[in-house]
């Protein structure tokens, strides 16, 4: 079906960020209603729109503009970055979801500690991999660089609003991401591709592994989020971003939270560019229910989830068509906890 087709936005709430984020306000405390908003937000659609989130549009604009002229490289030069089964990092154009090919490439770099040093420098080790750069385009990593201080920046705040949110001091839920968070931002392009069977994908129905993502898709549509059975577009807001809640958000919230299905469609007239910011957990941290009165619930519905090991068991899946990919149903040990 064309995106045309589809329901338009009903209900995926647009929130204003600007008494939180936008210059001058980037340290405050959100207005109550403000807060139960992202809260209502992430519980009900595992989705929401920010907006007058205070990152320069000159930023994204440069950003998008570098992450088109790297996709339009030709491929060996884009291949000279390319990731492998142990290497997580670099340019890909064989990712499967759910075990199905997408119809997509792209390219994943991840938070290194100390940007200052080499990438593959000690201080810098993370188990995901070493990031890897396209040789042909050395102004491809300083770019990205400053995309990604940026996306982290809006994510720890938003961390911090949601601890609030949750009862909790804002930087409670600050220890899931020390001594250092794995985030990692990917960039994708789903090209036209006229040969394509109709019901192929841009990206197979997915929930995203991490605690939140921060989106920035671009003016061609094609993002769907799925709500009591409906797929719903979200519909592209110049300059918004898309934040969802990830599998581990709705762990430790103990399923006050709810990370969403979401797929893309194929383009099929022009091409589609977006960019991803998984927000993670530091690696070697454990994800379990908060005990807090917030999240409603004594009994917790899942054991500790461990965050590297579930993220790279979802890696094994999505690099290559290798079984069902791991889900946090894997670890509930409530029965008869009714599904949204
Ligand atoms: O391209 C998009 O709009 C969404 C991408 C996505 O869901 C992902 O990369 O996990
Ligand atoms: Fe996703």
């Amino acid at each position: 079906m064309a995106p045309a087709d589809q329901p338009v936005l009903e209900g995926v709430p647009v929130i204003d960020a600007s008494q939180f984020l936008a210059q001058g306000n980037a340290g405050m405390r959100p207005p109550q209603d403000v807060i139960d908003q992202i809260v209502d937000a992430c519980s009900s659609w595992g989705f929401f729109q920010l907006v007058n989130h205070g990152v320069s549009q000159q930023l994204l604009d440069v950003h998008y503009a570098a992450m088109k002229q790297f996709f339009a490289l030709p491929l060996p030069e884009k291949e000279a970055c390319k990731r492998s089964k142990d290497n997580s990092m670099g340019y890909f154009n064989d990712e499967f979801t759910k075990q199905k090919l997408d119809l997509k490439e792209g390219f994943d770099f991840r938070h290194t500690p100390n940007p200052q040093q080499p990438d593959d420098h000690a201080d810098n080790y993370d188990p995901q991999g070493v990031n890897r750069w396209p040789p042909s385009y050395p102004d491809f990593k300083p770019i990205n660089q400053r995309y990604f201080t940026e996306m982290s920046r809006i994510s720890f705040r938003l961390l911090e609003v949601i601890a609030t949110g949750l009862g909790l001091q804002p930087t409670a839920l600050h220890g899931l991401f020390e001594p250092s968070h794995t985030s990692f931002l990917r960039l994708n392009h789903y090209p036209v591709t006229p040969g394509a069977a109709p019901d192929s994908l841009g990206i197979s129905p997915h929930k995203d592994a991490g605690f939140l993502t921060v989106l920035v898709q671009d003016d061609v549509a094609g993002l769907q989020v799925l709500r009591e059975g409906v797929w719903h577009l979200v519909q592209p807001l110049p300059g918004a971003f898309t934040i969802n809640v990830g599998d581990m958000a709705q762990v430790a919230t103990n399923d006050k939270f709810f990370a969403s299905n979401h797929r893309v469609l194929q383009s099929s007239s022009r091409p589609r560019y977006s960019r991803a910011f998984f927000f993670n957990p530091s690696h070697s941290v454990d994800i379990q229910p908060l005990q807090v009165e917030a999240v409603g619930d004594k009994v917790p519905h899942y054991r500790p989830i461990n965050w590297w090991e579930f993220r790279s068991k979802r890696y094994e899946g999505d690099y290559a068509n290798v079984g069902e990919e791991v889900q946090i149903e894997w670890y509930r040990v409530e029965e008869g906890v009714e599904a949204h």
